[in-house]
């Protein structure tokens, strides 16, 4: 007798509760940190909560709301689509297997491709805040040395390869259907723009010479979250696309002065303002994530019906 999936009893409950039409979603969005409204744009909506559903954990994190969200985007009988209104972080307490379970789920339902969002801090100064970048490559400090790889231990699947290439983690069909909806709604150019996500596990923000070191490693942006789910979807054989909203500046030119300097200026008699650094919070990264909400959606729905569908 073969022992059953671990994933069989989410799957049997989402059986339970959701309508045929739904229950087998196409493409899969998770919505990152104040992004929970990108699903706003599906229609006939049926929501499952994460506590309905065994393998999931609780997003403790503000701006995360902790559920399943199917239904359809776009006219006629729609695109089946599901999204993660919350993700999982490590740094909340979560084993990386709680991270990706739900991207493990998603493929099971048949997501073949995944538009995953999240917000960023901004390591390029050319990236305003309120940029969406889409993301063309990652560094993965955590992947590279640490025990943070999602894929370490036993293979998990037999159809699955032991070695997972990443050279094309990024769609480029995905990332191409972002550029031509971007200009579908008439965008400004500097709204989209590209770059190189760095994951770090957080849950401190950067300090100034980690930001410089990211940035002078290739990164543009950085965040908390992202690249597990994006390996795990790699894995699992989807198309994979991010979206990063730049919420705050963390390579900030001229804040990081010599106090030495400021001393001897100040004995020289001259007069001297000492700095002050600029602090981020999670209120600030949330509060641009409010006021880019709109956008976000409507490009997000655009790429959805982009997508060619066969
Ligand atoms: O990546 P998401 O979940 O969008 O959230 C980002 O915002 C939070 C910090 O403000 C961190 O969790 C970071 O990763
Ligand atoms: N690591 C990190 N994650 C973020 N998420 C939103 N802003 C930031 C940031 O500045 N640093």
């Amino acid at each position: 007798m073969t022992s059953p999936s671990p994933y069989a009893s989410t799957l049997d409950v989402l059986a339970g509760l959701l309508p045929p039409h739904l229950l087998q979603p196409r493409v899969g969005i998770v919505c990152g940190s104040g992004l929970s409204t990108l699903a706003s744009s599906l229609r006939d909506v049926h929501e499952v909560p994460y506590s309905a559903l065994d393998g999931f954990g609780k997003s403790t994190v503000e701006g995360h709301k902790s559920a399943l969200a199917f239904g359809l985007i776009g006219p006629g009988e729609g695109i089946p689509v599901v999204a993660m209104l919350g993700r999982f972080h490590p740094y909340e307490g979560h084993k990386l297997s709680t991270v990706v379970y739900p991207i493990r789920i998603l493929a099971k339902l048949g997501v073949r491709d995944l538009i995953i969002t999240n917000a960023s801090g901004g390591l390029n100064p050319n990236l305003a805040v309120g940029t969406i970048v889409v993301i063309q490559d990652h560094l993965a400090l955590p992947n590279l040395t640490g025990p943070l790889n999602p894929l370490l231990g036993p293979q998990t699947s037999p159809d699955h390869p032991r070695f997972v290439p990443l050279s094309d983690a990024y769609s480029t069909k995905l990332r191409r259907l972002a550029f031509l909806a971007a200009h579908d709604l008439s965008f400004d150019d500097d709204a989209l723009a590209e770059g190189v996500y760095a994951w770090v596990s957080g849950p401190t923000y950067e300090t100034p010479a980690e930001g410089r070191f990211l940035r002078a490693a290739g990164a543009d942006v950085v965040g908390m979250s992202t690249v597990p789910e994006v390996v795990v979807a790699k894995e699992e054989g989807m198309e994979v696309m991010v979206l990063s909203l730049v919420t705050n500046p963390v390579v900030i030119p001229d804040t990081y002065r010599s106090i030495k300097e400021e001393v001897k200026a100040e004995l020289a008699g001259k007069p001297v303002e000492l700095p002050v650094m600029p602090v981020v919070s999670h209120d600030d990264v949330l509060a641009v994530g409010r006021q880019k909400a709109e956008a976000m959606k409507q490009l997000v729905a655009r790429i959805i019906e982009m997508i060619p569908h066969v």
